[in-house]
């Protein structure tokens, strides 16, 4: 700690002045000590994908947390700005082969980004060496092993954990996220769909069943690992439907739902690729019980998302390009010839998976959810 000369051996204002810096000077030691000693370690499974990079993006300018570990199944310990040269002069940090036990021993919370399966391998551990996880991919969020199973056609190797693993979608499941050990973050297509139906379900203004989801996504949904389906030649200039009828997130998005309406839900659930870069839009229809116009509807959906930052139920139709690069959803509602359509438009690396994964490592670090991310 710095000290000062005696009062005696000093002029009256050299002193004064003296003191005065001094006061500021231990003021400004004690807040960085503070601040060493509030900062959250953070580690990033899968640091070289799509997802890993929207995470590191937000992490950079939050001021509570500090990236510590980054791992890829790589040897060759890549820089991260070398991996994601967009990040250059953010974080000085390697991608590294680390285990589960290891990445433990740096972290105090850590995102899996990993595929599915990969994921349920490295989050026991983590969770035994006294980490909280955030887990970006699917393995966690059906809460019945067979469900699981059936649609993603593996065998759940920790299937004990998936009854009382919370779903972390912050506006549904935000009172049981902050005292959780693993959330698992929701798929970017079911983000979308269950925040523009949620509001009208916990209402019981529209059937449960017979729900159409009409889902759109940009090429980064699948990610940044080549698949044949995302090459430029085969994706550019070009809409497709894929996953009729067997799309994996038609039971999640059935899941949530049925929590949030009470009863069991059924959705027709057609995902199409389209040739962008980012963004979903989801035009959904479901069946009204009874008529009601457009201004009642979404005065019910703004009343619903009230205290929520995040969601903006706007008048206009939602656009991608509304929402790019944020952790928005909008969400608004038309009438066609007495049919509802319900439209919901996200960021699937944003909102439907990095920032949405921020937002629940701020409730579990009990701060506000928008920290690190306004303005958005
Ligand atoms: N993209 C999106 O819009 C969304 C993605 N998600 C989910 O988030 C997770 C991450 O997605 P995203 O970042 O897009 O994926 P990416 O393919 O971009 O990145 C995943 C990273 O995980 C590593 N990896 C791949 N396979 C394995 C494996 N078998 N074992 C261990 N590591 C592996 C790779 O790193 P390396 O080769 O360096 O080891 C890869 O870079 C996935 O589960 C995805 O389903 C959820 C919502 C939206
Ligand atoms: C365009 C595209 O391919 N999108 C991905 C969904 C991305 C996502 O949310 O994936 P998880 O549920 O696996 O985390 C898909 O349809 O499989």
């Amino acid at each position: 700690m710095p000290r000062l000369a005696a009062k005696d051996t000093l002029p009256r204002v050299e002193y004064q002045v003296r003191q005065n810096t001094l006061k500021t000077t231990t003021a400004r030691l004690r807040k960085v000590e503070l601040r060493n000693i509030l900062m959250t370690r953070i580690a990033i499974l899968g640091a070289t994908g799509y997802t890993a990079l929207e995470l590191l993006k937000i992490l950079a300018r939050h001021p509570h947390v500090e990236v510590t570990a980054l791992t890829t199944r790589q040897d060759t310990k890549p820089h991260v700005s070398e991996i994601h040269p967009s990040l250059a002069g953010q974080f000085d940090l390697v991608c590294e082969n680390l285990s589960p036990e290891e990445v433990g021993s740096r972290a105090d919370i850590v995102f899996c980004a990993l595929p599915h399966t990969a994921s349920m391998e490295a989050v026991p551990q983590l969770l035994d060496a006294g980490c909280k996880v955030v887990d970006l991919s699917a393995d966690y969020r059906l809460s019945d092993p067979g469900v699981y199973e059936k649609w993603y056609g593996h065998v759940h190797t920790d299937p004990t954990r998936l009854s009382n693993t919370v779903y972390g979608l912050p506006e549904i499941y935000g009172d049981r996220i902050p005292g959780a050990s693993l959330v698992a973050n929701p798929g970017c297509y079911t983000s979308t769909s269950i925040l523009g139906l949620a509001p009208l379900l916990a209402a019981g203004l529209i059937e449960p069943t017979g729900i159409i989801i009409d889902g759109k996504s940009g090429v980064s949904g699948a990610g940044r690992t080549p698949k044949l389906g995302t090459l430029y030649a085969e994706c550019n200039e070009s809409v497709t439907a894929y996953g009729i009828g067997t799309h994996r997130h038609t039971p999640e998005i059935e899941q949530v739902l049925a929590d949030v309406g009470g009863a069991a839900v059924q959705v027709a659930f057609n995902p199409h690729l389209i040739p962008m870069d980012r963004g979903i839009l989801c035009s959904m229809y479901p069946k009204l019980k009874e008529p009601k116009s457009v201004e009642e509807l979404l005065d019910v959906m703004r009343k619903f998302y009230a205290n929520q930052p995040f969601v903006r139920v706007v008048d206009n139709i939602p656009a991608t390009k509304h929402v790019a690069h944020t952790n928005f959803c909008d969400i608004s509602v038309r009438l066609n010839q007495g049919q509802l359509v319900v439209f919901s438009a996200t960021d699937n690396l944003i909102k439907g998976a990095s920032g949405v994964a921020v937002q629940n490592m701020n409730l579990l670090l009990g701060l506000d959810q928008r920290m690190g991310m306004l303005p958005c």
